[in-house]
């Protein structure tokens, strides 16, 4: 079985009810149809139903069993409005700029629903900006407790399935965090090791990763790598990671035996921590488009809630993988 029909399968024992607000988007159609079919979970769409249902009509699938709230109609409205103002009021938050990011915003409505407890996650991103889609997520909804950094992660289903767990591996940050300082670093490696042991498999093994191994290149750029693995090594001793390493040392057996002979990552890497988010965005894209790895993600970790980003080049089965993880956090929230 595939790693995301396992997922899929996990995501069926306890359904969730997941949120897409991107109604106008073919792709979310496509997947939202295709969900509710396979018994993923249940869906929520935002917008106006009649032009909802019509985009189904077009595309010949069947949107019967999705559930569609319309901000302009919903009794539910005035509760929504008082929880963002509520939620953002130090921030300068008014009632009626609620109402009105509210019923021109579907990801923000989105993401009150989920803060609302009226569904367990959301997935968007599909027609939207990562910075779009992940801002108001942020302003909402906010760390989970004892975690001061949200963080973005992709899953990678490789077809080198005698590497990472069964050809899966866990890359971040591809997504969200643009510079991260040392200790930023090592945090996102604390809690990517959590998302590797809930979403694929009980021993994360870390790699830091750098244009250096273990001291080969001299540049401010290395020493923030060789800082964050030390941080990461006094905070949070239980991992099993090692750094700066260069992306062979991190995989390749023989070549870590050169470059870093006793790494406890020993070429066995399957987390990979990128230095920022030029290599971690670009390492993922070029892992799927040349590498023809699927690619899930960005997910969120470290937010109190599951909402996830899509990239806006997602296919519709990608969509689905993300909401078949999203329901997958949810269970685990
Ligand atoms: C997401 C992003 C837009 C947030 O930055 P921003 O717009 O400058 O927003 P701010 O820094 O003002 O943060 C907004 C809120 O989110 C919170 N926040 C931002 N980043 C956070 C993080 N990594 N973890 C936790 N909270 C965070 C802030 O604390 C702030 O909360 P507050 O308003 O309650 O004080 C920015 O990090 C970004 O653009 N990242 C890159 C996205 C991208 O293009 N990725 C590539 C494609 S995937
Ligand atoms: C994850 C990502 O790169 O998103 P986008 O392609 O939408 O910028």
């Amino acid at each position: 079985m595939s790693y995301i029909d396992m997922i899929k399968e996990r995501a069926r024992l306890d359904k969730k009810t997941i949120v897409l607000p991107e109604s106008n988007d073919k792709r979310t159609l496509l997947a939202a149809a295709r969900i509710v079919e396979e018994g993923i979970a249940d869906i929520i769409m935002i917008g106006d139903e009649e032009k909802i249902m019509d985009g189904a009509g077009w595309l010949e699938v069947d949107l019967s069993k999705v559930t569609v709230i319309n901000p302009k109609t919903t009794p539910k409205l005035d509760d929504y409005v008082n929880l963002l103002y509520e939620t953002r009021k130090a921030k300068g938050m008014t009632p009626e700029k609620a109402r009105e990011i509210l019923l021109n915003d579907y990801l923000t409505f989105g993401i009150v629903m989920v803060k609302a407890n009226d569904a367990d996650g959301m997935v968007a991103g599909a027609c939207h900006s990562t910075a779009d889609t992940l801002r108001p997520a942020l302003q909402i909804l906010k760390t989970a407790p004892g975690v001061k950094l949200v963080s973005a992660f992709f899953v990678m289903d490789t077809v080198f399935k005698d590497q990472g767990e069964n050809g899966t591996f866990l890359f971040a940050d591809c997504g969200l965090n643009q510079d991260p300082t040392p200790e930023e670093l090592a945090a996102i490696a604390d809690t990517s090791s959590r998302s590797f042991k809930s979403l694929i498999g009980p021993k994360p093994v870390i790699a830091m990763l750098s244009h250096s191994t273990k001291g080969s290149a001299k540049h401010a750029l290395v020493d923030k790598v060789v800082e964050a693995t030390r941080i990461a090594h006094e905070e949070y001793p239980h991992l099993t990671l090692d750094g700066e390493l260069q992306l062979d040392a991190a995989l390749v057996p023989s070549v870590a035996k050169s470059k870093a002979p006793g790494s406890s990552v020993n070429g066995h890497a399957n987390v990979l921590i990128f230095p920022n988010l030029d290599a971690g965005n670009i390492g993922y894209k070029l892992v799927q488009r040349l590498g023809g790895a699927e690619a899930y993600g960005p997910m969120l970790q470290g937010i109190a809630k599951p909402v996830n980003d899509l990239s806006r080049g997602c296919s519709w089965q990608d969509i689905v993988g993300v909401v078949a993880l999203t329901a997958v956090q949810a269970q685990l929230v």
